[in-house]
């Protein structure tokens, strides 16, 4: 029987799980063969008992199923929550960035504003120094000699006070200044200069105006300036003008004069130096920059008593006797504060001839005064007599006699 039904047991044994293949195979054998019902009982108990285990490991799967069911709904909830959280941050930083970008094109055209505004201000500004300049030019008759003579110096003494400044400032107390050399002028009408009129008003017109950086003056003090230099630029500084616009209110028989490290760009023949050497060019005492290394000193000028003292501490630099202060370099202060003094009193001038007595050496980094006095003036020539002496004035150093023949800028162009 069990053998005519090969298909049908073979069909069952194919669906069925193994322990209930065994079982049920043996029931149907029992069935078909008329076998004990107790027999067929127990062993239907036996194969019921051993579902039992199977079932249990069935239901330790579907548990651990069930619980990663769970946790992957959960890690979708958390997922879900995230996207929703990115999302409202993407929009929040697209609006912050539209805003961003609001302020930005906001501040732009603030920014363009002032720069036109600023602009338009320079450009009045500049105007206005035109003006001044041209009407500084209209003071002066240039029809007459003496007058074109006249502007000839205002523009040398412009050059010297203020070109050699990269700003060449057009302040007003550079106004003031030019009026106040033009009083002096006026002193000296018989003073030699060539200046055509007409390169006047070209020159004074191409001054750049206040904007600029304005380079170191080095007649200020520094870290290197001994107590005994300070206390005597005190004691002169505070005896200085004082700088206002009122010319009238203007106190102080001493003023401080600015020293800067560039002067002229003008050559011999009066043509334009290169490029090169009129960006590289420096004045001789003011050629090293770092402080105290060697012409340390600062001018002062008395107008009243036509006269200047200069406060000089030699640096290191400066040595010709074994820790004293080479002559040349005492002759050239001599010669700086002499020019510088004849300059004022007379104009634009040069040095015909310097006369040195070296009496006692200069301790290098001491500090001496130079103190420059007017001998005469005979027509073109100014004589000057200086003497260099201790801080205390104990001691002479040097004693000096300078001629300065006045010139015309033209002149000075050709030599
Ligand atoms: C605010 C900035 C201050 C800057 C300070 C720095 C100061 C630095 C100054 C210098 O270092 S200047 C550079 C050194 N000097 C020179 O290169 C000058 C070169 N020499 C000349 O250009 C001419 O020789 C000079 C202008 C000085 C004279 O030539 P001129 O043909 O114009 O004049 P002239 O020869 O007819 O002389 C005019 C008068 O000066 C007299 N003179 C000229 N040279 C003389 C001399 N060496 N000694 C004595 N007297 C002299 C001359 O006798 C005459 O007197 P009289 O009218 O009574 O007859």
């Amino acid at each position: 029987m069990t053998a005519s039904m090969p298909h049908a047991a073979g069909a069952a044994a194919a669906e069925d799980p193994p322990i209930l293949q065994s079982g049920l195979h043996r029931s149907r054998t029992v069935t078909h063969g008329h076998a004990e019902p107790e027999s067929e009982v127990a062993t239907m108990k036996k194969t019921v008992m051993g579902i039992g285990p199977m079932l249990q490991s069935l239901n330790v799967m579907n548990e651990e199923l069930r619980k990663r069911k769970d946790n992957l709904l959960r890690d979708k909830l958390v997922l879900e929550e995230s996207i929703v959280t990115c999302n409202k941050e993407k929009d929040e930083d697209t609006t912050k960035l539209s805003e961003a970008s609001e302020s930005l094109k906001k501040l732009k055209t603030e920014h363009d504003d002032g720069k036109a505004n600023a602009q338009k201000e320079i450009e009045s500004l500049k105007q206005q120094i035109l003006d001044r300049d041209k009407a500084i030019c209209a003071l002066v008759d240039t029809t007459k000699a003496e007058a074109r003579k006249l502007c000839g110096l205002v523009i040398w003494y412009r050059i010297i006070t203020h070109k050699c400044r990269k700003t060449r400032d057009c302040s007003l107390s550079s106004v003031l200044r030019v009026e106040q050399t033009l009083r002096i002028l006026k002193t000296r009408p018989s003073l030699h200069t060539g200046f055509q009129a007409d390169k006047l008003i070209h020159t004074t017109v191409r001054l750049p105006g206040i904007f600029s950086p304005r380079p170191r003056d080095f007649s200020l003090p520094n870290s290197s300036w001994s107590p005994k230099m300070m206390e005597l630029y005190d004691h002169y500084n505070s005896q200085c003008d004082l700088e206002t616009e009122d010319i009238e209110s203007q106190k102080g028989p001493w003023i401080r004069l600015p020293s800067y490290n560039r002067i002229l760009k003008y050559a011999k023949g009066g043509v334009y130096l290169s490029k090169i050497m009129q960006s590289k060019a420096r004045l001789f005492t003011r050629n090293v920059y770092q402080v105290g290394a060697s012409f340390e000193y600062v001018i002062f000028l008395n107008k009243e008593e036509k006269k200047c003292v200069c406060l000089f501490q030699a640096g290191h630099l400066l040595e010709g006797p074994p820790g004293h202060v080479h002559g040349g370099a005492i002759a050239t202060m001599i010669d700086t504060v002499t020019g510088t003094h004849a300059t004022f009193l007379s104009g634009l001038v040069v040095t015909a001839n310097l006369n040195i007595n070296y009496r006692n050496a200069i301790p290098l980094g001491s500090t001496v005064i130079l103190e420059s006095t007017l001998d005469h003036i005979e027509g073109r020539k100014t004589h000057i007599n200086c003497k260099v002496t201790s801080a205390d004035g104990s001691k002479v150093h040097t004693e000096a006699t300078a001629l300065f023949v006045s010139i015309s800028v033209s002149h000075l162009m050709g030599m």
